[in-house]
């Protein structure tokens, strides 16, 4: 007998063929997702989920005694009880690498949308309006050789410092747990403490996983250290910069813009301050979303996923989990 999988979004049909050749599967429609109890009674026998972000809580875990492994269609697993993934013994799994250059050029695209103000233009040529405004009003900031200040130097912001120093010149700076000495040398980048970084950037790049000790990791003293004309860009995780700090530090002009596309609840809600600044770009979560990306992704989390409910070790078994739980 094939292992039972559930799907909780829908997936490329070439990627649904491969699970089907190794599971018996059934894909989550809306009605069961919003219903607990409907969803609670699919998954009661399944050995695998193949997810996009669905929270994995203990109560969850206790509806579903079979589970052998969690593979997110995803980098981040925020959305992973890990300590309960621990100690009931399931696998998690994400997929890092084959999203990198995607989502480092979104970030590109967010840096020159904010400072060269181009979502506005974008609407003032669309809205017939071109030629009635002084022009000067559009005027923006360089990115080229202008200063940029990466928060957390992973996978993603190695391969935005390769951009930005070879393409548009910009002088690096970064702040993380570790120092990258290797990157240092290969792109002239330094390593500065958190606040010397929010002091002398022009764009702040935040790219940090959610995690306890990131939340909310930058704030109102934070952006106070910024300077007038800076620009704060999040491709990471909405709660890693506390929204509310950030919507006062907009109003309060103690920061020109901002380039988002994530944020502390998503979607975002129809009547969001956001949507009324004009110099915040507003992206709604799209980091990964080219049509190879999202199938590479898609793939790779299959291929965790089948490798997991066959009992062989994933390629992809996110950090917190590999040691316990290998069998
Ligand atoms: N908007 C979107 O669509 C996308 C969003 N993301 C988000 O971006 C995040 C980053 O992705 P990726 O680059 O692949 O991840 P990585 O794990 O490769 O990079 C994260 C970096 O942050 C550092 N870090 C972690 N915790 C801290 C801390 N407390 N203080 C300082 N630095 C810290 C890590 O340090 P160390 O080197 O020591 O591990 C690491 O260098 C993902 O977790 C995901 O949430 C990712 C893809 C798309
Ligand atoms: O947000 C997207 C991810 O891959 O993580």
């Amino acid at each position: 007998m094939k292992p039972k999988v559930f799907i909780t979004d829908p997936i490329p049909p070439e990627v649904e063929k491969y699970i089907g050749k190794f599971c018996e599967y059934k894909i989550g429609n809306r009605r069961w997702m919003n219903s607990p109890e409907l969803f609670y009674r699919e998954i009661k026998n399944v050995d695998g989920l193949l997810t996009r972000n669905l929270n994995i809580t203990n109560e969850l875990l206790s509806k579903a005694p079979c589970l052998k492994i969690v593979s997110n269609i995803s980098v981040g697993y925020d959305n992973f009880n890990l300590q309960a993934m621990k100690d009931k013994s399931v696998l998690g799994t994400h997929t890092p690498y084959v999203l990198d250059e995607t989502v480092a050029d979104t970030i590109m695209g967010l840096i020159i949308m904010t400072s060269r103000k181009l979502g506005e233009l974008n609407e003032y040529v669309k809205k017939g309006k071109w030629g009635q405004t002084n022009e000067i009003s559009f005027f923006g900031q360089d990115v080229h050789h202008s200063n940029l200040g990466i928060i957390g130097m992973g996978r993603i912001s190695e391969k935005v410092v390769r951009r930005a120093t070879l393409g548009f010149e910009m002088k690096v700076s970064y702040h993380s747990r570790t120092r990258k000495k290797e990157l240092e040398d290969k792109y002239d980048i330094k390593y500065m403490e958190k606040n010397q970084l929010l002091e002398s950037s022009d764009f702040v790049l935040i790219m940090l996983p959610l995690t306890t000790e990131t939340y909310h990791f930058i704030g109102k003293e934070d952006f106070e250290l910024m300077q007038p004309t800076s620009y704060l860009i999040n491709c990471s995780r909405g709660k890693v910069v506390d929204e509310k700090a950030l919507i006062n530090a907009l109003q309060a002009n103690k920061i020109r813009g901002a380039g988002l596309d994530v944020y502390e609840e998503e979607p975002i809600k129809i009547n969001h301050p956001f949507l009324d600044m004009s110099n915040v770009i507003t992206l709604p979560h799209v980091g990964s979303a080219t049509k190879k990306t999202r199938l590479d992704m898609a793939f790779k989390a299959a291929e965790n996923l089948v490798a997991g409910v066959y009992n062989k070790a994933p390629e992809n078994i996110v950090q917190e989990l590999r040691i316990s739980n290998i069998n």
